[in-house]
């Protein structure tokens, strides 16, 4: 039995018959709320079961041996440790208790796999189909953004017109950041000990949109629009969370909204450690961020408490280093 929730819960089961209506109902939910869930979606149980093993198998590892694996300069991809990263980078004292590990797009140029651990280098390619079937998730949500927003279209292979502005810009095969693939594990301990601290700070997302899964330990909650409301998003077996980021709220003059989000410590991670898998994704390096052509956005650039008004004319990839560099923590 599913938990009840208030959270628009989408399906995307036949999905190319019922576009439009999947349309409207995921246009919704992101005016409304800026989170909902996908069930029915075409990344498999036991694909994301795998990731979970996967990246329990890595963090069981001694702390030494992880570290070997650690971002260094302006690597993104690796390992960050426990306390490493405060996700409310401006007003958070104490860091996430949580650690991490990243995996950029699976390409020639920059997938260095001779600085993976063992661990993931064993399942690379099951990892880079997970991390594949993940963006075409993403590029399925572009699509129906892009018919809502009204983008302008491209003549499509059959001469007809498609509609995917948005996905043209997230293509997984061109250079730099279009998706983040992230291990996250938050560790269980004793309630006196952990239950105020963040676990993941109170933030916004950076980029477009995130997918989500989380497992066994709940933890995610979502503030809701306009109020100091926070609920719970309890998990849904298998269902996948997507999340408006800041870039994108940004670029749809506020009309998309990217929702406050945090996660907190819970009885259940008193004994059990809490593990998430997120797809981070952003536009293409090289494109400049900008209010879309479309014309169902308001005229004006709205204000956003947690994401610079000064990106819109950066380029994607300034702007992920600025904010991500922001929230690590300096040793
Ligand atoms: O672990 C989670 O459920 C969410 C984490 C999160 O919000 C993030 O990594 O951006
Ligand atoms: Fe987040």
């Amino acid at each position: 039995m599913n938990p009840s929730t208030i959270i628009p819960v989408i399906d995307f089961n036949d999905f190319d018959a019922r576009k439009d209506v999947i349309a409207q109902e995921v246009f919704e939910a992101c005016k409304k709320f800026g989170l909902f869930y996908v069930i029915n979606h075409s990344v498999s149980p036991s694909q994301i079961s795998q990731g979970f093993e996967l990246s329990k198998a890595f963090f069981e590892l001694p702390e030494e041996k992880k570290c070997e694996y650690s971002k260094v300069g302006k690597r993104l991809e690796g390992y960050v440790k426990l306390y490493g990263q405060k996700s409310d980078y401006r007003k958070q004292d104490k860091p996430d208790h949580k650690e991490l590990y990243d995996f950029m797009p699976f390409r020639e140029d920059t997938n260095p796999s001779h600085l993976m651990p063992i661990t993931f280098l064993e399942h690379k390619k099951d990892i880079e189909t997970f991390s594949k079937d993940l963006h075409a998730l993403a590029l399925q949500i572009f699509k129906l953004l892009s018919i809502e927003l009204k983008l302008p279209t491209q003549k499509a292979k059959d001469g007809g017109e498609i509609n995917d502005w948005l996905g043209q810009r997230h293509r997984y095969d061109k250079p730099n950041n279009p998706g983040i693939l992230r291990f996250q594990r938050y560790p269980s301990g004793d309630a006196a000990t952990h239950k105020d601290e963040p676990q993941a700070g109170a933030h916004t997302d950076f980029g477009t949109i995130t997918l989500l899964f989380q497992k066994d330990v709940p933890g995610l909650e979502l503030k809701l629009v306009d109020t100091d409301e926070w609920i719970p998003v309890p998990i849904i077996e298998n269902a996948c969370i997507v999340n408006i980021g800041g870039m994108l709220t940004l670029m749809s003059y506020g009309l998309l909204h990217s929702p406050f989000h945090r996660v907190v410590f819970t009885p259940e991670q008193e004994i059990k450690d809490r593990y998430s898998i997120g797809y981070f994704l952003q536009p293409e390096s090289g494109i400049k961020i900008s209010n879309m052509p479309s014309p169902v956005i308001p005229k004006e650039q709205p204000i956003c408490e947690d994401v610079p008004n000064d990106i819109l004319g950066m380029t994607s990839d300034d702007y992920l280093e600025y904010r991500y560099r922001k929230s690590l923590v300096k040793d």
